[in-house]
């Protein structure tokens, strides 16, 4: 197995090959994202923008990522059963924290996703596989969890509700 990354690909934004491939539009974007950052830049102690930046993360995740909405829709189904129950303070926090645990690792695995991408291309890379899969591997065990948690917390509830116990 070869591991080296070539240094080119770690510190270019994009390698002499694809960068060849890239088209009038793509490099319009690209100018228009250095004009972006070097404006983030400047304005970097506003408080406010970095809030903006950070909505804008979650906002790519939410409208890119099928698995983040999954996630979203089943954490606000489990709170507001939660609520619904009356499930004491301790316990809608332990579900909001693993609810919360899962969302910000599915936003840390799209980073990686973009960096990996961002590194390697569309080129096949043992590591970049890694990368991935070990990336996924931990959005799916904080969501079995989070999944286990609040089925011991909430099942007896929802049991009782329809009188099965
Ligand atoms: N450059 C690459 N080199 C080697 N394997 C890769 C590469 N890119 C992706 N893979 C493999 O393909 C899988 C899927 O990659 P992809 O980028 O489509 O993520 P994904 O499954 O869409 O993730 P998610 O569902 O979280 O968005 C990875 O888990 C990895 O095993």
């Amino acid at each position: 197995m070869n591991n080296d990354l070539p240094l080119t690909r770690l510190f270019l934004f994009k390698s002499p090959s694809l960068s060849e491939q890239m088209t009038k539009t793509d490099e319009l974007e690209t100018e228009h994202s250095a004009a972006q950052r070097n404006d983030s830049f400047q304005i970097a102690t506003n408080l406010l923008l970095s809030f903006k930046y950070a909505g804008q993360g979650v906002s790519y995740a939410f409208r890119t990522q099928r698995n983040f909405r999954i996630h979203l829709l089943i954490g606000a189904i489990a709170l507001t059963l939660s609520v619904y129950f009356h499930l004491s303070a301790v316990a809608c926090s332990i579900i909001s924290l693993t609810i919360a645990l899962v969302l910000v690792l599915e936003l840390l695995n799209t980073a990686l996703e973009a960096v990996v991408d961002l590194t390697v291309g569309r080129e096949f890379h043992q590591l970049a596989k890694i990368t991935k899969d070990c990336a996924a591997g931990a959005v799916l065990i904080a969501a079995i969890a989070a999944l286990l948690i609040a089925g011991v917390l909430l099942l007896p509830h929802i049991l009782q509700r329809l009188a099965l116990i």
